[in-house]
């Protein structure tokens, strides 16, 4: 299969394996069949109780382990497995712990990663150098590029120089701009929005006709998860830092995805009760009780929140652990398409 734009390049969220590809289409009719009116964590009748929590790290689990099951066919039938390739610049302790996750999530499923590691004032020239080996290395299927990158390093032009066909964080242009047009089908979908619309799916909340809030407008999180929404059909406000008034536009929504950095933005009184809420914030804060020196906030205000919410992330092991999940789910579909694989 080429590296066309039509319904037959897109890749599905999740996959059974032997599954016919599905095109978009399909994919919003299994996400219309598993809803229902009764959020969740509620029944018809009953009072406010705890929100369901949304178990993100159990849910990446099931998936990566199907992930490793294909890779095993692929492996058993074409004799490749798919390869990842990271660039990471200087050393920031969390991009350090990110990476290492990944790298761990693929050795785990079978894929083989490749991290090439700058030091913090490395020169431009030497990123894009390296990309463009990955880009010519057949065995290299997806290449990342961890942001966030030192000031002087121009983001748009070494992420322009990634090869579409293995840009698996989707942040093309081209991939975010057939992500946002209608009729358009994106090689690859960001992962955390990714992984964000398959928690909601997953958890079966019904996302046609709701009203989303996604707090944050970032290319990589905010505005993909905006974009993805509105194609599983919801009715999409999106909140940024100059937004008058933004728990009074968040009290309104159903479905509250917030990706901000500012931890414990959200508060109790800005969810409309029985909303879902899906807390992409990540915020490291000092603790040396914790192995890795720092330890994640979220967006929200968990111990509020999930009184009135019916459903909710906790952070860590929600989203974070979806993001990788997706990684290996876009890394493989990549292998499939250059394989012809499926
Ligand atoms: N769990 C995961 O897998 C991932 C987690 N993250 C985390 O998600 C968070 C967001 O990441 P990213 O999108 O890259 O961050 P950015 O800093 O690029 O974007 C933050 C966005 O939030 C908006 N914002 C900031 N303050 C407020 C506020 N007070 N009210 C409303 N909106 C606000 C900003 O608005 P404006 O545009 O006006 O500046 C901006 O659009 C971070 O904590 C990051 O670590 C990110 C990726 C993956
Ligand atoms: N090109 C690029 N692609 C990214 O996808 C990307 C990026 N750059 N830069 C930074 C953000 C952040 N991000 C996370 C991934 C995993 C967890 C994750 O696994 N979190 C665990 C905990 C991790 C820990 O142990 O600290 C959890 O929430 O449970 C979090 C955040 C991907 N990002």
């Amino acid at each position: 299969m080429g590296a066309g734009n039509g319904p037959e390049a897109h890749n599905p969220i999740f996959q059974d394996p032997g599954e016919e590809k599905p095109g978009w289409n399909h994919w919003l009719l299994i996400a219309a069949a598993v809803v229902g009116d009764v959020p969740v964590g509620r029944t018809a009748n009953d009072q406010p109780s705890a929100a369901l929590v949304i178990d993100g790290k159990l849910i990446a689990d099931e998936i990566r382990f199907r992930i490793a099951e294909q890779i095993r066919r692929m492996k058993d039938s074409v004799g490749k497995v798919p390869g990842l390739a990271v660039i990471l610049v200087g050393d920031r302790r969390d991009s350090l712990t990110y990476v290492r996750n990944k790298v761990i999530a693929c050795e785990d499923a079978g894929i083989k990663s490749l991290v090439t590691q700058f030091p913090q004032n490395c020169k431009q020239d030497d990123v894009i150098r390296a990309l463009s080996t990955f880009n010519e290395d057949p065995s290299i299927h997806g290449i990342l590029v961890q942001l966030p990158l030192p000031q002087h390093l121009n983001e748009e032009k070494i992420l322009n120089a990634l090869k579409l066909e293995k840009d698996v964080d989707g942040f093309h242009p081209l991939n975010m701009g057939n992500l946002a047009m209608r009729g358009r089908e994106p090689l690859f979908i960001p992962c955390t929005p990714k992984g964000c619309i398959e928690l909601l799916i997953r958890s079966s909340v019904e996302i046609m006709g709701k009203n989303a809030v996604v707090i944050g407008r970032s290319n990589i999180v905010g505005l993909p998860t905006s974009l993805l929404l509105q194609r599983h059909h919801a009715t999409v406000t999106i909140l940024h830092a100059l937004t008058k008034n933004p728990e009074q536009i968040t009290r309104e929504a159903d479905i509250v995805v917030t990706a901000s950095g500012v931890p414990n933005l959200v508060r109790g009184n800005w969810l409309k009760p029985g909303a879902v809420v899906i807390d992409v914030g990540t915020f490291p804060v000092e603790d040396p009780s914790c192995e890795n020196g720092y330890r994640l906030i979220g967006d929200v205000c968990y111990e509020e929140a999930s009184k009135v919410a019916s459903a909710i992330t906790p952070v860590p092991g929600g989203v974070g652990p979806m993001t990788i999940a997706m990684l290996l789910s876009n890394t493989l579909d990549s292998a499939k398409r250059a394989y012809d694989f499926t």
